[in-house]
Order: structure tokens, then C-alpha cells, then sequence
């Protein structure tokens, strides 16, 4: 299951070869702050068009990362989940910085990323929770257990639904900001700083393919699940080299290495992946839904918004468009507000606001990539997932933004195949995971475009972002 940001995508594969069984998918609601029941709902919608999961031996959920689900004693939720792209907490996060650091913010950066591999941003489970301490200390008191949404949905398929049964994986647990990555261990005393002293339970860390439980009512094994970009890496066999960047609701630029990274500018995260190395990550808050909302713009459907972009020059005749439509994280600017630069008589036409929108989101993650590649992560082979890779804009302009060969693989639900992929691991009992067939990669290949990033950045650096 890949339990994500927008909709919960069910796939039933074969455990031995990979073979797709069935599938389904049903959407999530709406907003950055959802009751975790409806992802529950969502699940079982998606199980029902995937035929059901009556012959399903085993089950593992990826999910959207970060966030935070507060429990009670009794087990039942404390409030909404805050997910990753909310960004109230975004002061909480600037302030963990500085206690950290004795006041000192460089220092912070330094001691937060010596500690954990990550800086705060408002995207992070202890920047949520220091949120949660100063603007509701009673729903803070009241929180025994803190987990993140891949956590809990394990623990409610599970039969047993004991606080101290609830599991997590690395991946997930890298994303919290008081896990490390690097030394496998939790940092109680950070979890304790976030929540002004108090310190609810956390899930157990798995191990990578470990059994966590069983599927309430049935003899299927759950595995520990893991975060959704682990989980696409996973289902691409990613080795070092391979640097994945998905277009989703988030942007994420992420590559699988042996050794972890403490990037102290907090651009690169130094997230675990679900195979016990690591994934360095750069996450934007704005990427498919940029092309949504230029399409809703325009009034057109995103083939024609891709038709629109694919006839317009290159740079758009100057037409720039910076598109922190959510605010954004990378930068970290939580309350940016998008900006468009270079409207002239000439340049405004929908093909060129369509191009402005696709070079704009391939901008901020060809940044990302740079940011990867300086962390001395070796770039490769560019792979393209996620929703608005489908786009035949995105794939054709991505390689011309990046300046290298971009591959697709064919359209497909990757973190539901990566879960499943960590199933079927946790079934056989192997220490290694299935050999499953490949996805077929579609190469594109273009001249790069140094001029269309060279102008972004231009106008990028005339915005203040906020
Ligand atoms: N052909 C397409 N062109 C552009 N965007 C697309 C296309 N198909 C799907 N999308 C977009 O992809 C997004 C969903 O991608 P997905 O990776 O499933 O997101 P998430 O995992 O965050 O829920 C939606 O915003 C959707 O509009
Ligand atoms: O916050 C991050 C990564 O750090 C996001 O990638 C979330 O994990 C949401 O993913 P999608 O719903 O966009 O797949």
C-alpha cells in the first residue's frame, strides 16, 4: 500500500516474480491537516477495487513521510495529523534551531545535524510537536505515543492494537528529527526539547525486513513498512549512482548511499532508505500541483497544458515563474508566496505561462540535484517518477533543466511496488530482497539549457520568498 499525500494506491503482486496481480486507488481528502481515519477509509476503498486482500500473504505500507499522529493512553487519536506540507510550524522549527545551539543558529544547524542528519524545517515530527506544546499543551499532555502515518496504519491492520506494539522502519524514523540515521538511535532528549519535557512513547525501529505483526482477522504477515521514498527506491532496485527524482505533491531528489549525510544548510536530509543504507533527500512543497494549478489557470487539461509548454521556446521568451504556490522548504522560505517575472504582450499567451510552469518546478529540482551531487553523491543515472512524470512536457524538458539524460520508467505505482517488493522480502526470510524484473526505462535526451536555469535563478534571487 503507498498511503500518500493526495490518494492511497493498493497494488497485489506476485511475492516470487513481481507480477502485477490487481490494484486500486481512492483519494485522500484534501488539506495538510486530515483525520488519519479517512487514510483507514481510503485503504479499505482501495483494498475493495484491488479485488480485496483475501489471498494476500503479506502486506508492508508506504507512506507519506513525516507528519505527526498524536495517541491518547487508550490508543485513539489525540487530533488531526498535521502532514508534511503544513507549514504552522515553521517558527517551532526556526526555534528548535537556536535552542539547540544555545541561541546560536549556525551552531544549532551544526548540533542538529551532527545529531540527527537533519535540520528542522516545519515539514518534521519534532517541529510539529513543538508546535503542538506551545499552541496546544493540552493535546500535548495528553499524547502518550507519537508516530507518523505509515506507523500508525501498520499498527491499526494489526490484531494486536497495544500501544507498545507500534513499529516504525528507518526511513520514517530519519524523518522525525530525533532519530539518527547514522547511529541507528533515538535521541530521547531532543523528542524531550521538542515537547517542552514531556516524552510519549515512539515506535519501535524495525529492521528492514522484519515481521511487525500479522493482518487483523487473517494469517498474513505485516513487514514494517517504510517512507514513500524509500519505498520508490526499493521498487527500483536504486544502487548507488542512481539519483531518483519524483514529481508528486512533493519534488523529491533522493539517491541510496552507503554513508550517512549531515548536510548543516539543512537542504540535503540524511534520511535512511528501507534496505539499511541510506537516502540523502531534497524535498520541495511544490511539484505536480504547480501543473495543476497552471492548467486550472488556463482552463485546460494537463495533456494540454504539456501540449501548450512543448510549443513555446525554450525559457519562455523570458517568462519566469517561481512557484512556491504552498510556500516552500527547499529554500526554506514556509511562508513564500509565488512569483512570475517577464510578462511582455509577447509572452503573455497560455504556452508561454504553460512552459514558465513545467521549467519552473524542473528548476527547483535540477537545485536539488546540485545540492545532492555536492554532498559527493555520485550522479549517474536520473530516474523520473511520481504522478506528473507521466507529463510528456516534463519528460522532455527534464533532461534540457538538467542538464543530463533523464530515464522513465514505464507509468507505474513505485512506492506501492516498493512495499510490496518489501513483502515479499518479509516473507521469504531472505536477507536480501526478491530479484523482481525491472521496470522497461524509456531514455530522453536533450541539449542543456544552462540560459532557462541561469534566468530562473535571476529571478528566484529577486524574490524574497516571503
Ligand atoms: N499526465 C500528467 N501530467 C501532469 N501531472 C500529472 C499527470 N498525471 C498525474 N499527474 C499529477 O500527479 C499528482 C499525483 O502524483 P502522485 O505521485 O500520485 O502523488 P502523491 O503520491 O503525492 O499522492 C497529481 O497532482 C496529478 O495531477
Ligand atoms: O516530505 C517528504 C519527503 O521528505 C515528501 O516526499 C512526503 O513523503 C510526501 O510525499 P508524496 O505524497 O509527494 O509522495
Amino acid at each position: 500500500m503507498d498511503s500518500s499525500t493526495q490518494a492511497c494506491k493498493v497494488v497485489v503482486r506476485d511475492a516470487a516474480t513481481g507480477a502485477l496481480v490487481r490494484s486500486g486507488r481512492a483519494p485522500h481528502p484534501p488539506g495538510t491537516e486530515v483525520s488519519p481515519a479517512a487514510w483507514e477509509r481510503a485503504f479499505a476503498e482501495a483494498s475493495a477495487m484491488a479485488g480485496g486482500l483475501a489471498d494476500v500473504a503479506a502486506l508492508s505500507v508506504g507512506g507519506q513521510q513525516h507528519g505527526m499522529v498524536c495517541l491518547d493512553a487508550s490508543g485513539a487519536v489525540v487530533r488531526d495529523a498535521l502532514l508534511w506540507n503544513d507549514v504552522r510550524s515553521a517558527a517551532a522549527a526556526a526555534e528548535l534551531i537556536t535552542d539547540l545551539g544555545d541561541g546560536d543558529e549556525a551552531a544549532g544547524r551544526r548540533a542538529w545535524a551532527d545529531a540527527v542528519g537533519v535540520v528542522p524545517v516545519a515539514s518534521f515530527t519534532a517541529a510539529k510537536l513543538r508546535w503542538l506544546a506551545d499552541a496546544e499543551p493540552g493535546n500535548a499532555d495528553r499524547t502518550a505515543a507519537v508516530c507518523l502515518p505509515h506507523d500508525w496504519l501498520t499498527w491499526r491492520l494489526s490484531a494486536d492494537r497495544d500501544l507498545g506494539t507500534l513499529a516504525t522502519d528507518r526511513s520514517d524514523a530519519s524523518g522525525t528529527a530525533y532519530w539518527s540515521a547514522r547511529t541507528g538511535e533515538y535521541r530521547p532528549d531532543l523528542l524531550e526539547l521538542a515537547l517542552r519535557g514531556r516524552r510519549p512513547d515512539v515506535p519501535r525501529v524495525a529492521a528492514p525486513a522484519e515481521v511487525v505483526g500479522a493482518l487483523a482477522g487473517t494469517t498474513a504477515v505485516l513487514g514494517p513498512g517504510t517512507g514513500d521514498n524509500a519505498a520508490a527506491a526499493l521498487a527500483l532496485a536504486a544502487r548507488p549512482g542512481d539519483v531518483v527524482v519524483s514529481i508528486g505533491t512533493s519534488g523529491v531528489v533522493s539517491a541510496v548511499t552507503a554513508t550517512a549525510v549531515a548536510d548543516d544548510t539543512g537542504i540535503v536530509a540524511g534520511f535512511a532508505d528501507a534496505t539499511g543504507l541510506h537516502l540523502p533527500l531534497v524535498c520541495t512543497l511544490n511539484a505536480a500541483r504547480v501543473l495543476d494549478a497552471a492548467a486550472a489557470l488556463l482552463g485546460v487539461d494537463l495533456a494540454t497544458l504539456s501540449d501548450l509548454a512543448l510549443s513555446a521556446p525554450a525559457g519562455a521568451e523570458g517568462l519566469v515563474l517561481v512557484p512556491y504556490l504552498e510556500g516552500e522548504r527547499t529554500p526554506n522560505l514556509p511562508r513564500a508566496t509565488g512569483a512570475a517575472h517577464g510578462l511582455t504582450l509577447r509572452t503573455s499567451t497560455p504556452a508561454h505561462w504553460a512552459r514558465a510552469a513545467v521549467e519552473g518546478l524542473l528548476c527547483g529540482l535540477a537545485d536539488g540535484i546540485d545540492a545532492i551531487a555536492a554532498q559527493g553523491v555520485p550522479v549517474d543515472r536520473v530516474l523520473l517518477v511520481g504522478g506528473a512524470a507521466w507529463s510528456p512536457a516534463v519528460q522532455q524538458l527534464a533532461p534540457a533543466v538538467f542538464g543530463r539524460p533523464v530515464l522513465v520508467p514505464a507509468p507505474g505505482e513505485y512506492v506501492a511496488d516498493g512495499a510490496a517488493r518489501q513483502a515479499a522480502w518479509v516473507l521469504s526470510g531472505a536477507a536480501e530482497p526478491p530479484s523482481w524484473d525491472q521496470p522497461g526505462l524509456r531514455a530522453f535526451e536533450a541539449s542543456p539549457a544552462p540560459a532557462v536555469r541561469d534566468r530562473y535563478a535571476e529571478v528566484r534571487g529577486r524574490t524574497d520568498g516571503q
